[in-house]
């Protein structure tokens, strides 16, 4: 058996993937690698070509010498079968490129002529567009005016964040695309809807008898969703101290989860019905109006300089590119309604900051408490029942429970019970970027943001920003390594709750049943 055949899933239909941007980043880091697990994989066969475009200049034996490292390095599977290997690259050429010369475009689309023949592809195209936001509406016009649309297959836009600035911005920037690409053939991508367990909510949700008929606001008291980075801003301080925690992580990937967990089960498993469901849970978050509302339910903060596992760390002010007066968010914590009747009442508090002492990932569930007249609550001051959904970097669930202690005839103890799905299958699940690729390269938008979803996260995020840059005097500064600004946990404490620990922060009372046998 080769590797080809190792899959049961069924390859994405042919196509030339042109990937802009490729002397970048990103191209590097992720979308390299997903190519090749995608192929090791069986779901990429042999009717493809990938054409890497940027201006640098690079001929394809380079240009493959380049995917071979990136490979060896970021890539869950390595190039070590020389043979796998050999077949995978000969599908990689490469061409230098301007995005503002239509001429290279049309050249581009003489190469593709020729790759369809070589690989034997209907005319799919695949354009994924690893630029900056504001080479997104140049390109589109280019591979219209260059005539790349004109081929018998189907043609397809990947698009990378951020998509927009905010709402007016978003709508320019789509504006530009419609007059190229239909809907349909847009791919917004949000990486979060690419990863696992993200894509597990929908499951734990509706395949599970025991969680559905709780969830909504007669059982579940609260839910908290923390995006937590130990890293600070890297080599990107240009880009984030322009957008902010809020644009950066809340417009997207945050407001995103937070719809997977509210929405109302769709009528089928279908990807139009699923984000028909995802953009109304939008529409119904309560909108932010004064300056007021917005300082009294969202805590903005910046990290200072600060300790993490004992190595000094520079403040935020002080990180390359970033303006010595910068009143951009670092950190940010908000408490999020959503104005419907399954929700009416029951908080979403979000949060995410960079430089905090974790890297992770978790949505927590929060369950209403028994009556005090029942028999144990009165007695014991119970702990609330959890449900905790793991995304990243571990992926999996627990509850936690009360049961009695062991041989005491009185004594309540709470039970976490927990399935490492990482722990069980290995850390060699699928990477978003590779699921999210293979989706678009099927056509299935499911996990891609529509037109819709984006333009009314934009909105309510557009009301919060706006207060925030008519008044800066309630950022706060946080020691990078710490958990951000106090005021965080006042948002909670003010209607009794508090931000239950997240990875690495077990509690010392809990006993852990776990299938990682700790
Ligand atoms: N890196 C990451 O982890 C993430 C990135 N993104 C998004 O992905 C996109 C790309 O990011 P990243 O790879 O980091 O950016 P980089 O700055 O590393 O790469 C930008 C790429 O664009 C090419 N480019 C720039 N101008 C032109 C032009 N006029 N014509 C042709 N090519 C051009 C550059 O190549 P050359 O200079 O050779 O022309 C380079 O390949 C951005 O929108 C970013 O926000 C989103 C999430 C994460
Ligand atoms: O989109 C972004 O996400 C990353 C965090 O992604 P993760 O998959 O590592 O959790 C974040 O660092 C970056 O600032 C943001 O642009």
């Amino acid at each position: 058996m080769t590797d080809q055949h190792k899959s049961e899933a069924l390859p994405a239909s042919g196509a030339v993937y042109y990937l802009f941007g490729a002397t970048g980043d990103l191209a590097k880091r992720k979308l390299f690698p997903a190519l090749f697990s995608l192929y090791k994989e069986g779901k990429l066969a042999e009717d493809f070509a990938v054409v890497g475009l940027a201006r640098r200049s690079r001929t394809d034996e380079q240009f493959q010498a380049e995917v071979y490292e990136s490979i060896n390095e970021f890539c869950r599977y390595k190039a070590d079968d020389a043979e796998l290997w050999n077949r995978f690259a000969q599908h990689f050429v490469y061409m230098s490129l301007d995005i503002n010369d239509v001429e290279g475009f049309r050249e581009l689309t003489r190469l593709s002529e020729k790759l369809d023949e070589r690989f034997d592809i209907p005319g799919n195209r695949l354009f994924y567009l690893a630029l900056a936001p504001e080479l997104f509406g140049p390109v589109s016009f280019n591979l219209r005016d260059g005539g790349l649309l004109e081929s018998k297959g189907w043609h397809r836009v990947v698009i990378e964040k951020p998509f927009g600035y905010d709402l007016p911005s978003a709508q320019k920037l789509n504006d530009q695309i419609n007059q190229v690409f239909k809907e349909e053939e847009i791919f917004r991508i949000d990486h979060y809807l690419g990863k696992e367990m993200v894509q597990n909510i929908e499951v734990i949700r509706f395949a599970n008898a025991f969680f559905e008929p709780l969830w909504n606001n007669k059982h579940i008291a609260n839910v908290q969703i923390t995006l937590s980075e130990t890293v600070g801003v890297e080599d990107r301080g240009g880009y984030y101290d322009k957008s902010g925690a809020l644009r950066d992580m809340g417009q997207n990937h945050m407001l995103q989860m937070l719809t997977m967990i509210a929405m109302e089960p769709p009528s089928r498993l279908h990807g139009e019905d699923i984000r028909d469901e995802k953009v109304k849970v939008l529409r119904s978050l309560r909108q932010y109006e004064t300056f007021e509302d917005v300082r009294k339910n969202v805590v903005r903060g910046q990290y200072s300089e600060g300790v993490h596992k004992g190595k000094p760390l520079p403040g935020y002010r002080q990180e390359e590119s970033v303006a010595g007066d910068s009143v951009t968010e670092t950190y940010f914590a908000a408490k999020v309604a959503v104005d419907n009747f399954r929700w009416a009442g029951v908080p979403f508090y979000i949060r995410t900051g960079k430089r905090l002492p974790v890297k992770t990932t978790e949505v927590v569930i929060e369950f209403q408490n028994m009556p005090n007249n029942v028999l144990f609550a009165s007695r014991h001051n119970l702990a609330p029942n959890l449900l905790v959904i793991r995304v990243n970097p571990m992926e999996g669930i627990y509850i936690k429970i009360n049961a009695k202690q062991p041989g005491s005839d009185t004594q309540i103890q709470p039970v976490a019970m927990e399935f490492c799905q990482s722990c069980q299958v290995g850390i060699n699940t699928p990477e978003a970027y590779e699921r999210l690729i293979y989706d678009a390269a099927r056509g299935d938008s499911t996990y891609f943001t529509r037109w819709d979803e984006v333009s009314h996260a934009w909105a309510f995020v557009d009301k919060i920003a706006a207060a925030w840059h008519d008044d800066t005097s309630d950022i706060r500064p946080y020691p990078a390594g710490s958990w951000g600004p106090t005021e965080a946990s006042d948002l909670l404490k003010q209607d009794g709750f508090r931000w239950w620990p997240v990875n690495g922060q077990e509690e010392d009372n809990v006993i852990w049943v776990s299938n990682t046998g700790k």
